[in-house]
């Protein structure tokens, strides 16, 4: 039998936005440095490691340093810490999809109890706490309020896109274009002005598919593709979800309604409020195991 007494690890998705998840209650598996830009990218990379579009440590808010920092007041109240890394091994702010499956490891770990996810509890993020919780079907996620950056544009392929810069507490540029987002070749990641997004942005092409008055109040569907810094394409984007949703109800001067997204890996709800905004999807674990000593080292 193979020797797999290393670290135990999970991998999991939402809407095929994929993770690998390394729980570390105690903070003793991951001590810090050992979890280093290098090894995040041999664990993300689709050959040689596990193949993720990120990585999610599962650890105590009072053992990450830079917790007290971004969560202020709220530490105490964060018992647990998303501690997120692109697939490049940079840090991002929040992630959408991400702490969806993060709250399923809890409840699966029997690290949180299915009344405090029905209840729902604040996580820490780097981008401040978020309250995520359990939905009939799948989980949801306070995300906070959209707030708009200004504009901007992409170049994709040589031809320019104009966008509407909106922080979700990282940065995107959402481009509502014409053109059918399947027809564009995002092989590589569309240029923005680095004057704009000095850290580097999120880039979202977005096909506006309906946006209508009801007796509920106003919807909308929308498809986007997404460009992720630090990633690349990928299958799906919480926080890229919610600024695409935004954008879309603003471009038609409305700043509140309930917006489909669809992206290539599902579909995702977005509740726009004047307050704030609410994330719905789902969020499922693929496998759970241990390292090997002979890859891990
Ligand atoms: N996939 C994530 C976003 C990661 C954002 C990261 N690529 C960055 O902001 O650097 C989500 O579901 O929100």
């Amino acid at each position: 039998m193979i020797d797999a007494s290393g670290p135990r690890v999970l991998k999991g998705h939402g809407t095929e936005n994929d993770f690998v998840v390394l729980p570390d209650p105690d903070g003793s598996v991951w001590p810090e440095g050992r979890l280093d830009a290098a090894l995040v990218r041999r664990l993300c990379d689709r050959r040689e490691g596990l193949g993720a579009d990120g990585v999610l440590r599962v650890v105590p808010s009072a053992l990450v340093p830079d917790a007290p920092g971004v969560l202020g007041e709220h530490l105490d109240a964060c018992t647990w810490f998303m501690d997120h890394r692109n697939a490049d091994g940079s840090y991002a702010e929040m992630c959408g999809n991400g702490i969806r499956l993060y709250l399923h490891v809890l409840l699966a770990e029997g690290l949180l109890s299915a009344e405090e996810a029905r209840a729902g509890v604040l996580v820490g993020t780097r981008g401040g706490p978020r309250r995520v919780g359990a939905a009939a079907d799948g989980y949801w996620v306070d995300m906070g309020p959209a707030r708009p950056l200004g504009r901007g544009e992409a170049q994709v392929e040589g031809r320019s896109y104009p966008g509407t810069g909106v922080s979700m507490g990282n940065p995107h540029l959402v481009c509502l274009t014409d053109e059918a987002v399947e027809s564009f070749d995002l092989t590589r990641a569309p240029a923005v002005d680095p004057a704009l997004f000095p850290e580097g942005v999120n880039v979202e092409l977005v096909n506006v598919l309906s946006a209508e008055e009801g007796p509920a109040g106003t919807t909308a569907h929308v498809r986007l593709r997404v460009s992720e810094r630090g990633v690349g394409e990928t299958r799906s984007c919480g926080t890229g979800a919610c600024a695409a949703a935004w954008a879309a109800l603003d471009a038609g001067g409305r700043h509140a309604g309930t917006v489909t997204v669809d992206v290539p890996g599902g579909r995702l709800s977005v509740e726009v409020g004047e307050q704030t905004t609410v994330l719905t999807g789902p969020a499922v674990v693929v496998s759970a195991g241990s390292f090997t000593p002979e890859w891990l080292g």
